[in-house]
């Protein structure tokens, strides 16, 4: 395994997005995997930023990491981690990480998702065609999730998400900071899936979609309301499929989402 924090390709190679003319050998798998990692964690609560929190005795991104790494596709990870906290991220990955013949990168982040994944993008070296984006946040995704979201793309499907059917009934309302809010609508639950990641991607389209949205200049208004990768692709008139996602890839994102993956984790490791 080597690591590298340049925010340069692996191995000692440029970006090809930086115009770089130093090439890496092109491994047989070309599937990358972008890891946003740089987030604060404030629906957790006080404490570490969320993808350093501890998951059964390790860091929740070393979890993501080694969950992507194992998948037959997957021949780079590239880490997204703290604006300040890449030494620390890529120490943690020395002491941690998958130990297989993946290759491993960490670039500092940016101050919104958005930002943070084109960060990733760019740490990318020429021979990736097929780049998939998963949070930190969804530490126990099991392989056979990003195995067939990673065959999907190959397979010419451009981008690629895993959804669950939706179990809540879902309104649509008159948002208010205070107060009822006045419901406008109920969806057909029906037509709704509930989105997670990894979502996958031919290179082009989600750099495409990445530049667009960098070029409006919404990257830090939260790329208005484009919170999820696929999102920004549908935005570029790309048809996004859906394959079934998984229950064990939820999102860490308030306490009890922690107490949860821990029960997750514990139930696997008595199996
Ligand atoms: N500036 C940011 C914000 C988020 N993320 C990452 O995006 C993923 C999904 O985001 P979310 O669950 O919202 O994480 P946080 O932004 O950390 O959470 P919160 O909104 O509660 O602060 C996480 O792995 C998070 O680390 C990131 O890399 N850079
Ligand atoms: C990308 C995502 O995990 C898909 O469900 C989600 O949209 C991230 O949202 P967040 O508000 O950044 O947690």
């Amino acid at each position: 395994m080597s690591i590298d924090t340049t925010g340069s390709a692996p191995s000692g190679g440029p970006s090809d997005e930086a115009g770089g003319s130093r090439q890496t050998a092109a491994p047989a798998a070309r599937t990358a995997v972008v890891i946003p990692a740089a987030g604060k964690g404030l629906r957790l609560g006080p404490g570490a930023p969320k993808a350093l929190r501890e998951l059964g005795g390790l860091p929740m991104f070393v979890h993501a990491v080694r969950a992507t790494a194992r998948a037959r596709e997957v021949a780079l990870v590239v880490v997204v981690a703290p604006p300040d906290g890449a030494e620390g991220v890529r120490e943690l990955l020395d002491a941690h990480g998958p130990g297989s013949g993946v290759e491993l990168s960490v670039v500092p982040g940016g101050g919104t998702r958005q930002e943070s994944v084109r960060l990733g993008l760019k740490a990318l070296p020429p021979w990736v065609d097929t780049v998939l984006v998963h949070d930190a946040a969804r530490p126990l995704v099991p392989a056979a999730t990003v195995d067939a979201v990673a065959a999907a793309v190959r397979g010419g499907a451009p981008a690629v998400v895993p959804a669950l059917p939706v179990t809540d009934t879902v309104k649509e309302v008159e948002p208010r900071g205070d107060g009822p809010e006045p419901v406008t609508g109920t969806p057909d639950r029906a037509r709704l899936r509930a989105v997670q990641t990894p979502q996958g991607f031919a290179r082009e389209v989600l750099v495409a979609a990445h530049d667009r949205f960098a070029a409006e200049g919404t990257e830090g208004a939260g790329g208005a309301g484009a919170t999820d990768d696929a999102g920004m692709v549908e935005r570029l008139g790309v048809e996004v499929v859906l394959v079934p996602g998984h229950e064990e890839a939820f999102k860490v994102t308030r306490p009890l989402d922690l107490v949860l993956a821990e029960a997750v984790l514990a139930r696997r490791e008595e199996r």
